[in-house]
């Protein structure tokens, strides 16, 4: 398969400031990722760039589910980087950590049963998370980002962007988001996939709840 490439540039105006969006395509399959760029990042050698990469859920993401994280780790994201007057996320276009939107969806529908997130993905015949991380590897490299503070709790992204000659200088812990109805999930996550996360009630910086869902995240009002 041929490399990713950058093929379109533009302003992206959002609540959280104006970035650069910057699209990539690979030029056989015409597979899409996109990139949100602020500031100045092309002396990263020096200066290090606060980084996201960032699993596509349109279910979190756009439709405010509660079930992951996702949407809450997004917009906190997005907003620390423009506090930070710099930095790159990147929007790495594998839904469903790679299964795709329709089979989340069945295995959301098998986890209504029951199942957890690794189970159901195993009943439907894929690895517990088929996603590929080196092409984010490739899109900082287009960049000419070379050393970044990974907004992440998975060590694999971070393991995969090393390998690639990506200088992850630091691990930023993205904590937010626990609600009663992705518990679970955070749960499966660290204790079956190795993520680091650490719980609410163990985190001081996040000790006030309001609906249930930590109070870091700005989406307080949630009816329930
Ligand atoms: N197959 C499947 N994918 C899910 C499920 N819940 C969320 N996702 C997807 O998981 C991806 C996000 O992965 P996570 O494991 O939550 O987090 P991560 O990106 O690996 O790690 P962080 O950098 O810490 O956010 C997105 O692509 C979501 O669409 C689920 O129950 N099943
Ligand atoms: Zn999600």
């Amino acid at each position: 398969m041929s490399k990713i490439q950058l093929v379109a540039e533009a302003q992206l105006p959002t609540k959280f400031g104006i970035f650069r969006m910057v699209g990539f395509e690979f030029p056989d399959t015409h597979k899409e990722h996109a990139a949100l760029v602020m500031g100045d990042i092309s002396d990263s050698e020096h200066n290090p760039v606060l980084a996201r990469i960032h699993s596509e859920c349109l279910t979190g993401d756009a439709l405010h589910s509660l079930k992951c994280d996702c949407g809450f780790q997004l917009e906190t994201a997005l907003r620390q980087i423009s506090e930070a007057g710099r930095g790159v996320l990147i929007y790495h276009r594998e839904e469903g950590r790679g299964i795709g939107l329709i089979n989340k969806i069945r295995a959301y529908s098998l986890q209504d049963q029951g199942l957890d997130t690794i189970e159901a993905n195993e009943a439907l015949g894929f690895a517990a998370d088929e996603r590929n991380f080196a092409v984010c590897a490739d899109i900082f490299e287009l960049l000419g980002v070379k050393k970044v503070r990974l907004l992440t709790n998975n060590p694999n992204k971070i393991d995969t962007m090393r390998e690639a000659g990506i200088n992850v200088v630091e691990r930023v812990a993205l904590n937010v988001g626990e609600n009663r109805y992705n518990t679970a999930y955070l749960s499966t996550k660290a204790e079956k996939m190795g993520h680091l996360i650490v719980h609410n009630h163990e985190n001081k910086e996040h000790d006030q709840h309001q609906h249930g869902v930590c109070c870091s995240c700005q989406r307080e009002q949630i009816s329930e």
